[in-house]
């Protein structure tokens, strides 16, 4: 059975198609290297957990195929202010049009408002599309295990070190996180959305937590919504956190929400 994963890998490659039509390897990593430089995206969430704080990647999401439209008409300009004014330690900034209604232009358009390092989510499956990103100014990229063999996220990952990225290495079980140990970034991610059924289950975050070695860092991605949530994963150890939708969705007071998460600890 194809599942929506499936669904967009096989899009993404004529995405890549098309952009090898336009560009080269070389021509975009010309680009990159005329990019404004790197912002620090591991040092910025180092700098917020060394205070015993959480260090919050926020995303900009217009729709998603487990939420469908989550804020039609969101000026992620404006929404990503906030959030650099909440505390954010960092940005994600979906690019995947059909999915998820995101864009380049979008990513390019908050990194010329916020100070922010910034991720650019998306499914890589070409080392040229980490050039593309460099190229429009991130400073990491996203490596999905589920959706790339052990070759081509090692690619992928040289790609975004060579350009002077940070790379996040995106995994849901313990057969993943084992071939994410196997890779040099030390940013590990736990997605509590299983991509391929699409169902968010926190206790994926418990269940790997104890498997991370010191020297990798832990994000819990997915399904994060309330205080209560942060402290639960914090249990775990986790001071990193990757939250999209339901910030997204919070229509009055966006930057105390984000302090909020941010601050959030047991007593
Ligand atoms: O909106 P949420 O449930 O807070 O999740 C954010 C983020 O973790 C999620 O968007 C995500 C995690 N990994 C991905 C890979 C592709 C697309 C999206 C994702």
């Amino acid at each position: 059975m194809s599942t929506a994963l499936d669904r967009i890998i096989a899009y993404k490659h004529d995405e890549v198609a098309a952009l090898k039509q336009a560009e080269s390897f070389e021509s975009l990593s010309r680009m990159a290297s005329e990019a404004s430089p790197v912002r620090g995206f591991a040092a910025a969430m180092d700098r917020v957990a060394a205070q015993d704080e959480n260090a919050l990647i926020c995303e900009l999401k217009r729709k998603s195929p487990s939420a469908g439209e989550i804020l039609p008409g969101a000026d992620p300009v404006a929404i990503a202010t906030e959030y650099e004014s909440g505390g954010a330690a960092c940005l994600s900034v979906l690019t995947d049009g059909p999915s998820f209604g995101g864009s380049l232009a979008d990513f390019s358009a908050i990194r010329s408002a916020v100070s922010l390092p910034m991720l650019r989510k998306d499914f890589l499956v070409d080392t040229i599309q980490v050039a593309e990103a460099r190229a429009h100014g991130a400073d990491c990229i996203l490596v999905i295990l589920s959706a790339v063999d052990d070759v081509l996220a090692a690619e992928l990952s040289a790609a975004a070190t060579g350009f002077g990225m940070d790379v996040l290495i995106e995994t849901h079980d313990e057969a993943e996180l084992e071939r994410a140990l196997r890779l040099p970034s030390p940013l590990i991610g736990v997605n509590n959305r299983d991509l391929k059924r699409m169902v968010t289950d926190l206790s994926t975050t418990e269940r790997l937590a104890p498997l991370m070695p010191p020297d990798r860092h832990l994000i819990a991605e997915s399904g994060i919504s309330t205080t209560d949530h942060i402290i639960r994963l914090r249990a775990t150890g986790a001071r990193r956190f990757l939250i999209g939708e339901s910030l997204m969705k919070v229509n009055q007071m966006r930057e105390s929400a984000v302090t909020g998460l941010r601050k959030a600890r047991s007593n």
